[in-house]
């Protein structure tokens, strides 16, 4: 009986994800609210771990998490994820990208509503019985220009409901195209131009390297006299002392924060400033976008889980659940090449090619191509896996080539994985045997028919009759039995390979004595999963 994948709820999550993780066939714990020590002490039983913005996925953590397969965060930013540390562990990163989308472009919107208004203000000295008609006065937004930093998912929600309340909305975001700002309705504009010309700023970026500290101190003195600003992003994206001494001076009319530098935020600078409003990170907290999201990762996760689909993954290519059976077996082959390939070759291999004929050419290559690299790599390190090999292979400088050829060849389906070596380029391959058995056809210009599993032997001699009968006497001898033979060579009299597959790892003594036979140049032992 197979045990069913685990899966941890570390943060609050609508209900919904528990009950899908139960009917994909996982088990499922919801614990919220853990110190980081005491999810460090509980991670290593899960093979999921589900989470929101709460939970800090440290280099900690996932060094503590030996059976974690998936991390799923059901919501967008994943700055919470030391995605770095996951890959290297081979640890798949995966988001809800949309579910929460409109809601969070509703809640950038409200709060321009709400600084147009002071509605918070106003709302808390009307309730203390002030009624203090006289002490507000409003600005229309109608008319008025919103200057969108960041065009994506968010932004271009954010930009449809402004243009909706006849504003006028120009964007900055280096990846928007000027057709997509057609299409959009905006005017696509350098982020100095932006800031002289917005009344009101909306932030809608990740926060990176080029995005944090976005609105520093000199940016945010760039800005129009009176400007409101919204930031329903991410904290780090404005600079906080800057903009509370603006707040101060009144340069900036009004700013609403829903992120902050520091969650949660208990003490900012900020507390208190004029016109200042903010929210606890609620931007995605309605009930439409946490079902959207919660029932997202559980699907995504379980279906990862159970059945190696892979959808919305930020470190690994996707992989649908449609294409996942149909590429397995592909993947099999290309693993067991990969590993062959690995297994066989001391030399330094500065260049790894994978080539997929026939069939095989017409699917998602990517996963292949991963496969491949996990099994050539994990001759150096046992923790290497599809998630981590791609990144592997990139440190230590090893190209990866992508060929295909959509012609069928001698084979209806074939992979090929050649690697460039100083003694030159040697080559193996692979097809699928009723499309699901992978079946090893070519081993170094030898054609071959071998099924690649378990204990195996990889001998090269010069073809003389005998030497059948005494590599079986020698191993029969060391109580090693014989699963299949699997016998090719060039010509008659020339190079032979045999590649055996045998009951129990064949021990290094054995090893020799084969070496030292008659006519033998090269004896391996191999392994495969
Ligand atoms: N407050 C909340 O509860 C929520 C916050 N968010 C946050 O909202 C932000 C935006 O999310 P999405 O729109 O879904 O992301 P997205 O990835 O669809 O869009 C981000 C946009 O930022 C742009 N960008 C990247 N670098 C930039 C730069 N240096 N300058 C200007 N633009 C740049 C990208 O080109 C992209 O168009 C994320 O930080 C996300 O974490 C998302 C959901 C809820
Ligand atoms: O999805 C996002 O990026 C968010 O910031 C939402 O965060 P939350 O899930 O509400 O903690």
């Amino acid at each position: 009986m197979t045990t069913k994948p685990k899966v941890l709820i570390s943060d609050k999550m609508d209900p919904n994800a528990a009950r899908i993780f139960e009917a994909r066939g996982c088990d499922v714990d919801v614990i919220t609210g853990e110190t980081p020590e005491q999810l460090i002490a509980r991670i290593g039983e899960y093979d999921g771990l589900a989470i929101r913005s709460s939970t800090k996925v440290t280099k900690e953590v996932l060094a503590a998490a030996k059976n974690l397969k998936v991390i799923g965060r059901a919501g967008i930013g994943v700055d919470n994820v030391d995605i770095p540390a996951a890959s290297a562990q081979g640890v798949v990163v995966m988001n809800t990208p949309f579910g929460n989308s409109i809601t969070t472009a509703e809640h950038a919107i409200a709060m321009i509503f709400a600084l147009a208004r002071q509605i918070p203000e106003a709302n808390a000295r009307t309730q203390a019985g002030e009624w203090p008609k006289n002490a507000f006065m409003g600005v229309e937004v109608t008319g008025k220009t919103l200057g969108l930093i960041g065009a994506g998912n968010i932004g271009s929600i954010v930009a449809s409901r402004a243009l909706g309340v006849k504003m006028k909305v120009v964007a900055f975001d280096p990846f928007l195209t000027p057709e997509r700002a057609v299409e959009m309705g905006v005017e696509k504009v350098e982020l100095d131009a932006l800031l002289e010309r917005a009344d009101f700023i909306t932030l809608h970026t990740p926060l990176t390297d080029q995005t944090r500290n976005i609105l520093s101190r000199e940016n945010l003195l760039k800005t129009k006299n009176g400007v409101r600003i919204v930031n329903c992003a991410r904290g780090g994206l404005i600079d906080e002392d800057a903009l509370k001494d603006l707040l101060v001076s009144g340069h900036v009319a009004g700013a609403a924060l829903d992120v902050f530098k520091t969650e949660p935020a208990k003490d900012s600078p900020l507390f208190g400033a004029p016109n200042f409003i903010c929210t606890p990170h609620l931007g995605a907290s309605t009930t439409e976008a946490q079902v959207n999201v919660a029932l997202q990762v559980a699907e995504q996760l379980a279906d990862y889980l159970v059945n190696g689909g892979v959808t919305n993954a930020l470190n690994m290519p996707s992989l649908s659940a449609e294409e996942a059976p149909k590429l397995k077996p592909y993947m099999k082959l290309a693993e067991q090449l990969g590993s062959m390939v690995g297994q066989l070759t001391r030399d330094s291999v500065p260049r790894i090619s994978i080539h997929t004929e026939g069939a095989a050419a017409e699917l998602n290559m990517k996963p292949m191509v991963a496969a491949v690299l996990a099994g050539f790599l994990r001759v150096q390190s046992d923790t290497v896996n599809m998630v981590n090999a791609p990144y592997l292979a990139k440190e230590r400088g090893l190209e990866v080539r992508e060929v295909k050829t959509e012609r069928e060849g001698d084979y209806h389906t074939l992979i090929r994985v050649s690697v460039k070596t100083e003694s030159g380029e040697r080559s193996v391959a692979g097809t699928l045997f009723n499309n699901v058995e992978p079946r090893l056809v070519e081993l170094f210009g030898i054609k071959v028919e071998a099924e690649l599993a378990g204990h195996m032997m990889y001998i090269v001699n010069e073809d003389a009759p005998g030497f059948i009968g005494r590599i079986g006497t020698l191993l029969g001898e060391n109580g090693i039995n014989i699963g299949t033979f699997n016998l090719g060579r060039r010509e008659a009299g020339g190079e032979a390979v045999l590649l055996l597959s045998v009951d129990s790892a064949v021990p290094e003594t054995v090893l020799k004595q084969a070496c030292a036979l008659p006519g033998v140049k090269l004896v391996k032992a191999l392994a495969f999963a």
